[in-house]
C-alpha cells in the first residue's frame, strides 16, 4: 500500500515510521524547513529526536506530490488541523481513502473529527478514524502498541485495519465511530484530572477513583451521542483513558502536574513543546454535555481550573464535596 501521512508532528512521525515496515510510506509536513531538516537528517529533531527513518519512508512539502497514488491518506494533525488538511485534499480533488487520527473536538463548533469530516468530503470517499493507547515515543521505537480502527463501512473498516495491522502495532477494527471519537477526546481532559490528583500527592487510591469516575463521565456522554457503551472499555475508551491517566509520557497528564505545582496555564503551554488536545476540547465537551443534559462534574471542574482561575486544590475540594449519590 501507498500510505501518505499528512502531518509532521510525535505521532505522524511515529506512524509513518511503524508503518514503513510493511508499506510505501510518505509523511507531509507543513513547514517546509523541518520537511527538508527532516530529509537531510532523516529524523524528526523536532518532535521525535533521536530515532532514525527507516529507508522506506520518504518526506514531502508538496501535498500534491505526496498524496500522488496515494492508496489511503492518514491526517494526523491536532483536531485544529484536520478541516483545513481536509479542504486541501478535495481542492487537489484527491478521491482515496482518509483516516484520522486527531483525539478531540473542533474549538467552536464542538464537532468530533468523523462530524468535520462529513462537512467536507464528497460522499463517495472511504473514511474513518484510528485511535488507540499509543505514546509516539514507545511506537516508534518499535515497542509494542494495540489500536482501533473505525469506521461506518465494516468493510473498509475491516480491510483497511488489517493493511495496517502488523507485528508490533495490532489494528482491531470497529463501526462505533463515535465511541472511539469521544474516549480518544474525552481522556484527554481526565489526563489533565489525573495530573493534577498526582501532583497534589492525593494518592494512589484518588487516582484509581478518578479514572474510574472518569470513564463514567466518558461513557454517559457517547452514550448521549449515540455510541456503544461497550466501545468505552475498549481499546479507545478504558485503555487510553488509563494511558494518558497514568504514563508520564503523556502531555495531558503533564499540563495537570504542572497546573498543580503552581505553573500558570500560560507558562505550561509555553514550554510544552507539543499539542495537549484536553486544554482545547475541555470547553466543549461541556458544552455538548450541557446540550445533552449529561453531567460531567470532572470536565467541569477541569475547565474552572484551566479558564476560571480556580486552583487545583480548590476544585479537589469541590468535587469530593459534592452531593452523596449512588454508583450508577
Ligand atoms: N503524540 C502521541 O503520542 C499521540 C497523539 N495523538 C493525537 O494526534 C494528534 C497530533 O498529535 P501530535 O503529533 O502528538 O502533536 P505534536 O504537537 O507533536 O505535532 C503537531 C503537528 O501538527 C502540525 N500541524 C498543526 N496544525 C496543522 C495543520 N493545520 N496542517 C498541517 N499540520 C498541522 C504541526 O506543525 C506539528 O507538526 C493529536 O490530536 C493527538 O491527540 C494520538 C495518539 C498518540
Ligand atoms: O493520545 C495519546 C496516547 O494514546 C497521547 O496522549 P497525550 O496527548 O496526552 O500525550
Amino acid at each position: 500500500m501507498k500510505i501518505t501521512v499528512m502531518g509532521a508532528g510525535a505521532w505522524g512521525t511515529a506512524l509513518a515510521i511503524s508503518l514503513a515496515e510493511k508499506h510505501q510510506v510518505i509523511l507531509w509536513g507543513r513547514d517546509a524547513n523541518q520537511v527538508h531538516a527532516m530529509q537531510t537528517d532523516r529524523e524528526n529533531t523536532r518532535y521525535l529526536p533521536g530515532i532514525a527513518f527507516p529507508s522506506n519512508l520518504s518526506i514531502d512539502e508538496s501535498l500534491g506530490q505526496a498524496t500522488q497514488q496515494s492508496d489511503l491518506v492518514l491526517v494526523v494533525t491536532p483536531t485544529a488541523g484536520l478541516r483545513p488538511s481536509l479542504n486541501a485534499l478535495v481542492a487537489l480533488q484527491k478521491s482515496c481513502p482518509v483516516v484520522w487520527a486527531c483525539k478531540g473536538l473542533e474549538v467552536g463548533s464542538m464537532l468530533p473529527p468523523h462530524a468535520i469530516a462529513d462537512t467536507i468530503l464528497p460522499p463517495s470517499i472511504p473514511r474513518g478514524v484510528l485511535s488507540g493507547p499509543s505514546f509516539a515515543q514507545e511506537v516508534a521505537t518499535g515497542l509494542p502498541a494495540a489500536l482501533t480502527l473505525a469506521a461506518e463501512d465494516a468493510a473498509f473498516a475491516n480491510h483497511t485495519s488489517s493493511e495496517l495491522h502488523g507485528r508490533k502495532l495490532r489494528v482491531y477494527s470497529s463501526t462505533d465511530v463515535v465511541g472511539v471519537e469521544i474516549g480518544g477526546a474525552v481522556k484527554n481532559v481526565m489526563a489533565i484530572a489525573a495530573g493534577v490528583c498526582d501532583g497534589l500527592k492525593l494518592g494512589n487510591n484518588a487516582r484509581a477513583a478518578l479514572i474510574t469516575r472518569g470513564l463514567a463521565e466518558i461513557t454517559r456522554l457517547g452514550a448521549a451521542l449515540g455510541a456503544k457503551a461497550e466501545t468505552f472499555t475498549g481499546l479507545s475508551g478504558l485503555g487510553d483513558l488509563l494511558l494518558t491517566c497514568t504514563g508520564d509520557l503523556s502531555r495531558n497528564r503533564k499540563v495537570g502536574l504542572l497546573l498543580a505545582q503552581g505553573q500558570t496555564l500560560a507558562e505550561v503551554l509555553a514550554n510544552l513543546g507539543h499539542v495537549a488536545e484536553g486544554v482545547n476540547t475541555a470547553k466543549e465537551v461541556l458544552r455538548q454535555a450541557n446540550t445533552h443534559s449529561v453531567d460531567m462534574p470532572i470536565t467541569a471542574a477541569v475547565c474552572r481550573l484551566l479558564f476560571e482561575n480556580v486552583s487545583a486544590a480548590e476544585i479537589v475540594a469541590e468535587l469530593m464535596e459534592r452531593e452523596h449519590k449512588q454508583e450508577v
